[in-house]
C-alpha cells in the first residue's frame, strides 16, 4: 500500500501514441467524450454484472449513472461514474502500459512513417482514454476500486512523459476523472456543448448520463433489448426518435445474430419514398454502433447505396470503437456485416411478399425503383432481388403483380423462356402488335415499364435456368409454336416482290423488309435491328436525337387487307403506293414506341386524308 506519490514515466509506445494523439490525431476532437462515457459505461457494466454473479460489492446503494459536470469558470470538465473503479496496480497497467504486442507494434510502425493516412488507422487499436489529451492539458483521475474499501488514488498527468499516483481521500466506488482543459477546448466547459455533443455519440449509452444534474439521455437502445420486452409505440417512438420522422413506419426488421458476425439491428422502411417526390437523392439512414456507442452516423458504407431508403441501427459488438471513417471504409469487417444484413433484410422482404401481399405490394409500389437499382448493380445480391421484383402481365388485371416465380410456375408445357416486352403502359402494349403471337400461343408476357426492367433483364438473361426473351426481339424464335402461312395471305411470289419493293421505297430506314410469320391482327411491325426496340427508344432518349429514329427492320403481315391493298397499288403502279408505304411502316414504329420525326409525317397525313375524302 503507497503512503505517499510516486513519479512514474509512460511506457515508450504510450508516449508515441500520446504524441499522435495530440498532434495529428482525429479531425473531430469531440470524440473524446464519446470515449470517456464508453469507459465509464463499460465500467458501470462491469459492476453490474459483477453484483449480479453474486460478488460482493462496496458502497451497493450508490446509483448506477453517469454524472458530467462543466465548471467554464475554471474551465473543467468533470466525469464520474460509480463503476468498478481501479486499485494501484490497475492504474498503473490500464493507463500506463499497452498490454497488446500488435498494437505496440503498430505504433513502432506508425512512429516511423508518420502518415496522415495511417495515422487515422491507429483508431482500430483504441486510443480510448488517451483521447482526454486532445482536449485537456492535465487530467486527474480519483478512483476505487470496487472491492476494496478505505483506499482510493489519484493518478495525474499532462500526457506528456510521465504520471504520478498519489493515495487519496476516501471516496466512493468509482472513477471521476476531472479535464483541465486546453485554451482551445475551453467549448467543452459549457454545458450546450457537452449536451450536443452527448445526444450525437451516446444517446443509447445505457445508464442515465446527467449534465450537471440533468438526465440527457433519454432513449433506450430498443435494438439491444428483447422483442417481446418492446412494445409497438415504443418501436415507433424509437423510429422517430432516429428518423426525425412524424408518422409511423412502413415496414420494421429487428433482428439478432451470434453467427457469422455478432449483429444486433434494427431497420425501419419509411412511410414515403421522399426520391419519389422529387426531393432529390435519398442519404443513407442506418448508424453504426458498437455496444450502443455510435462509431458511425448515417453511414455510406455500413449498407450498399441502393438500400439507402432504410432508416435504423446495426451494432456489433466485434467493431473496435475508435475505427476511424478511413477504415471503415476498407474493413473486412463492415464489408461482412453489410452483406450479412442486406441478405437478411431481402430474406425478411421475401417473407412479407408471402405473408402479408398487401404490405409488400404498397412497399413495391414506394420503393421498387431502389431494388431495381441493386438488381442492375449489386451483383452480390442480384439472385436475391429478382425474387422480390414485380410485373404487370397478359394474364394480370390492371395493378395486380406478378413475380418471375409465379410467371414459370404457370409457364406452358411447350414454353421454354419467359417472355416480357416493355411499353410505356398497359394500354399501349396491348393495342401494339407484338402481344399477337403469344395471345395466339396462349403464352403469359409480362409487361415492363420502365427501361432499367429492360436493362436488368437483358444483363441477367435468366431466371431459374429459363432465357429471358424480350417480345420485341427480331429473331424471336418460337420455333414450331410459330404461324403456318394463311390461305387468304398473298402467294410467296407476290409478298417477295412486296417486300422488295418496300425495301426500295424506304431505302436506308429500313435494313430489311421481310414476311411476317407471328403477325395476326396488324399489318407491320417493326424490330429493332441491334437488340430490341427499347434499347433503340433509349439510345434515342439518351443522345436526345429525337428526329433520328434509327433504321428498323420491317416484318409485314401477307393476309392484312391493307397489305394486300399495297401490293395492288403497287402493281398498278399507283403514286399514292408510295405514301402509304412509309405511313404504314411509321405506324409500326410509333406502336414500337419509336419517336418518329412529325413534321413529314404530317404533311403524308393530310395527303391520305384528301384523297380518302375524296
Ligand atoms: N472509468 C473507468 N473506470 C474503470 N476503468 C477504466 C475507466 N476508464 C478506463 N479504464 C480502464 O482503462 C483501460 C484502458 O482504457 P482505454 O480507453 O485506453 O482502452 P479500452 O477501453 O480498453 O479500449 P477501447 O477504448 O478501445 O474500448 C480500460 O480497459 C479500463 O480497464
Amino acid at each position: 500500500m503507497s503512503t505517499a506519490g510516486e513519479t512514474k514515466e509512460f511506457q515508450t509506445e504510450i508516449k508515441q501514441l500520446l504524441d499522435i494523439v495530440i498532434h495529428s490525431l482525429y479531425t473531430e476532437r469531440e470524440i473524446f467524450l464519446r470515449e470517456l462515457i464508453s469507459n465509464s459505461a463499460d465500467a458501470t457494466e462491469k459492476l453490474r454484472y459483477t453484483q449480479l454473479s453474486g460478488s460482493e460489492v462496496k458502497d451497493k446503494e450508490t446509483p448506477l449513472e453517469i454524472q458530467i459536470n462543466t465548471d467554464d469558470t475554471n474551465h473543467t470538465l468533470t466525469i464520474i461514474d460509480a463503476g468498478i473503479g481501479m486499485t494501484k496496480e490497475e492504474l498503473v497497467e490500464n493507463l500506463g502500459t499497452i498490454a497488446h504486442s500488435g498494437s505496440k507494434e503498430f505504433i513502432k510502425h506508425l512512429t516511423a512513417k508518420g502518415d496522415q493516412k495511417d495515422l487515422n488507422l491507429i483508431g482500430q487499436f483504441g486510443v480510448g482514454f488517451y483521447s482526454a489529451f486532445m482536449a485537456a492539458d492535465k487530467v486527474t483521475i480519483f478512483t476505487r476500486s470496487y472491492h476494496v474499501e478505505g483506499e482510493s488514488f489519484i493518478w495525474e498527468s499532462d500526457g506528456v512523459g510521465s504520471y504520478t499516483i498519489t493515495p487519496g481521500e476516501d471516496q466512493v466506488r468509482g472513477t471521476k476523472m476531472v479535464l483541465q482543459l486546453k485554451e482551445d477546448a475551453y467549448e467543452f466547459a459549457k454545458e450546450e456543448t457537452i449536451k450536443r455533443v452527448i445526444k450525437q455519440y451516446s444517446s443509447f449509452v445505457p445508464y442515465p448520463i446527467l449534465v450537471n444534474g440533468e438526465k440527457v439521455n433519454t432513449v433506450d437502445a430498443l435494438w439491444t433489448k428483447n422483442k417481446s420486452e418492446i412494445s409497438e409505440e415504443d418501436y415507433t417512438e424509437f423510429y422517430k426518435f432516429i428518423a426525425n420522422a412524424f408518422d409511423e413506419p412502413l415496414l420494421r426488421l429487428h433482428f439478432s445474430s451470434d453467427a457469422p458476425i455478432n449483429i444486433n439491428t434494427l431497420l425501419f422502411v419509411p412511410k414515403e419514398n421522399m426520391e419519389q417526390f422529387g426531393f432529390g437523392r435519398t442519404e443513407p439512414g442506418v448508424s453504426l454502433y458498437c455496444k450502443k456507442v455510435l462509431i458511425q452516423e448515417k453511414s455510406p458504407v455500413v449498407l450498399p447505396e441502393w438500400l439507402r431508403f432504410l432508416r435504423g441501427v446495426i451494432d456489433s459488438e466485434e467493431l473496435p470503437l475508435n475505427i476511424s471513417r478511413e477504415t471503415l471504409q476498407d474493413s473486412a469487417l463492415v464489408s461482412k456485416l453489410n452483406k450479412v444484413v442486406t441478405s437478411r433484410f431481402l430474406k425478411f422482404l421475401d417473407g412479407q411478399a408471402t405473408s402479408d401481399p398487401e404490405k409488400y405490394k404498397e412497399f413495391w409500389e414506394k420503393f421498387n425503383f431502389f431494388l431495381k437499382e441493386g438488381a442492375a448493380n449489386d451483383y452480390t445480391h442480384q439472385k436475391e432481388l429478382l425474387k422480390l421484383l414485380r410485373f404487370e402481365s397478359s394474364n394480370t388485371a390492371s395493378g395486380e403483380l406478378v413475380s418471375l416465380a409465379d410467371y414459370v410456375g404457370r409457364m406452358k408445357e411447350d414454353q421454354t423462356s419467359v417472355y416480357y416486352v416493355n411499353g410505356p403502359s398497359r394500354e399501349v402494349i396491348e393495342s401494339g402488335p407484338y402481344l399477337e403471337v403469344f395471345k395466339n400461343k396462349g403464352f403469359e408476357v409480362i409487361y415492363t415499364y420502365a427501361a432499367i426492367d429492360d436493362y436488368i433483364f437483358g444483363l441477367v438473361r435468366e431466371y431459374e435456368g429459363k432465357k429471358l426473351i424480350s417480345a420485341d426481339e427480331a429473331d424471336l424464335n418460337l420455333g414450331d409454336e410459330q404461324q403456318e402461312r394463311s390461305e387468304e395471305a398473298l402467294s410467296e411470289e407476290d409478298a417477295a416482290a412486296l417486300t422488295n419493293w418496300l425495301k426500295e421505297v424506304l431505302g436506308t430506314k429500313v435494313t430489311e423488309v421481310r414476311e411476317s410469320k407471328r403477325l395476326v391482327d396488324s399489318p407491320a411491325v417493326v424490330f429493332s435491328p441491334y437488340g430490341t426496340n427499347s434499347m433503340q427508344r433509349m439510345m434515342q432518349l439518351v443522345n436526345k436525337d429525337f428526329n433520328n429514329v434509327g433504321p428498323s427492320v420491317l416484318e409485314i403481315n401477307a393476309s392484312h387487307p391493307m397489305i394486300k391493298r399495297l401490293d395492288a397499288a403497287r402493281k398498278n403502279e399507283d403514286a399514292f403506293a408510295k405514301i402509304a408505304a412509309e405511313q404504314i411502316f411509321e405506324n409500326a414504329q410509333i406502336a414500337a414506341g419509336l419517336i418518329v420525326d412529325p413534321r413529314g409525317m404530317v404533311n403524308r397525313l393530310n395527303e391520305i386524308l384528301e384523297r380518302a375524302l375524296g
